[in-house]
C-alpha cells in the first residue's frame, strides 16, 4: 500500500490551521503531545529491560522541531532515561521555549551549548540513542552552521550510534529526500501527524517508521487527503 504523506506547504497549513481561530490548539499543546509521541516511540524501541544503558543525546534545534525534542527529553526521564539535550541556538521566538529549558533544569536534565563538549556522548559504549529534533518540516537546504558541522558529526557516528528522527530526517529536503550522498539514516523515524513526503526515501531495511502526534479527528485527516491512522489502544504512536 502507498504511503500516505502530506506536502511541507500543506503540513504547515495543517498546523496552521489547528492552531488557529476555529479550532485553537496551543502550540504548547501539540508540541506536548508530540514530544511525549516521540518519547514513547524511543521507549518502545530501546526498552530499558533489553538495553542496559539510559543515556540518551537529544539535540535540539532552533525551531519548533527543536522544541519537540525539548519536550520529548522531559518525558525520557520520567521514562527513566538520562537524557542530555543539546541546544547549540536557543530560540526567543516566545518565552514557551524559555520555560521548557526551565522544566528540563527542574528534572536536572543538563542543556549543554556549543562551548560544552557535546561530542564526548557521540559513543554507544555510553549512550543509546540520539534523538534529532534539529529540523522539521520548515527547513530549506542548504543548512547553515553550526548545524552542518553538527550533522556531519552525526553521520560520522551514525553507524555505531542509531539516530531517531523526529518528523523529519534532518538535513533531508522536506518533499524531495536527501540533497547530497553524506545525510543522515536514522534508525528510526517518527512522523508527527502524518509522514512528509521524504519519508517515501528510507530504506525499510535501515530506517523503522512511526507516525505519533495524536491529536487530530478522523475526517480532519481525510480533509488534507490521507486516511486516519489506526493507533492501538491509548497508544501515542503507530508502527508504519
Ligand atoms: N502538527 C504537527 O505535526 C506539529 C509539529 N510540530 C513540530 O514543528 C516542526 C516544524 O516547526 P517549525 O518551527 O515550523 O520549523 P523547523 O523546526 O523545521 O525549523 C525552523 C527553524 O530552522 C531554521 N532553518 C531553516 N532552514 C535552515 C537552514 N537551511 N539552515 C539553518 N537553519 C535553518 C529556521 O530559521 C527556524 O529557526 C515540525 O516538523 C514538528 O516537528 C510542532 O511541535 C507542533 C505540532
Ligand atoms: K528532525
Amino acid at each position: 500500500m502507498a504511503l500516505k504523506t502530506v506536502s511541507s506547504k500543506l503540513a504547515a497549513q495543517l498546523d496552521k490551521e489547528l492552531m488557529g481561530p476555529e479550532i485553537g490548539f496551543t502550540l504548547e499543546q501539540l508540541m506536548e503531545l508530540a514530544g511525549l509521541s516521540v518519547a514513547q516511540a524511543v521507549q518502545r524501541q530501546f526498552p530499558l529491560s533489553i538495553y542496559h544503558k539510559n543515556k540518551i543525546l537529544v539535540v535540539a534545534g532552533p525551531g519548533n522541531n527543536g522544541g519537540d525534542g525539548l519536550v520529548c527529553a522531559r518525558h525520557l526521564a520520567l521514562f527513566g532515561y538520562r537524557p542530555v539535550v543539546f541546544y547549540p541556538k536557543r530560540s526567543s521566538r516566545t518565552p514557551f521555549y524559555g520555560q521548557l529549558v526551565n522544566q528540563l533544569k527542574f528534572f536536572k536534565i543538563p542543556v549543554l551549548s556549543t562551548d560544552d563538549d557535546w561530542k564526548q556522548l557521540l559513543h554507544a559504549k555510553d549512550t543509546l540513542c540520539v534523538v534529532d529534533a534539529i529540523f522539521g518540516f520548515s527547513f530549506k537546504p542548504p543548512v547553515r552552521e553550526p548545524f552542518g558541522s553538527i550533522i556531519s558529526e552525526l553521520i560520522s557516528v551514525q553507524d555505531q550510534l542509531p539516530i531517531v528522527s523526529v518528523d523529519v530526517p534532518t538535513g533531508w529536503d522536506v518533499d524531495e529526500g536527501p540533497v547530497s550522498t553524506e545525510h543522515i539514516v536514522p534508525s528510526m523515524l517518527v512522523s508527527l501527524t502524518v509522514p512528509k513526503p521524504c519519508s517515501a526515501k528510507l530504506d525499510k531495511d535501515k530506517t523503522d517508521h512511526f507516525v505519533g502526534g495524536r491529536f487530530i479527528p478522523p475526517d480532519f485527516a481525510v480533509k488534507y487527503g490521507f486516511e486516519p491512522f489506526p493507533y492501538p489502544s491509548t497508544d501515542q504512536i503507530l508502527k508504519l
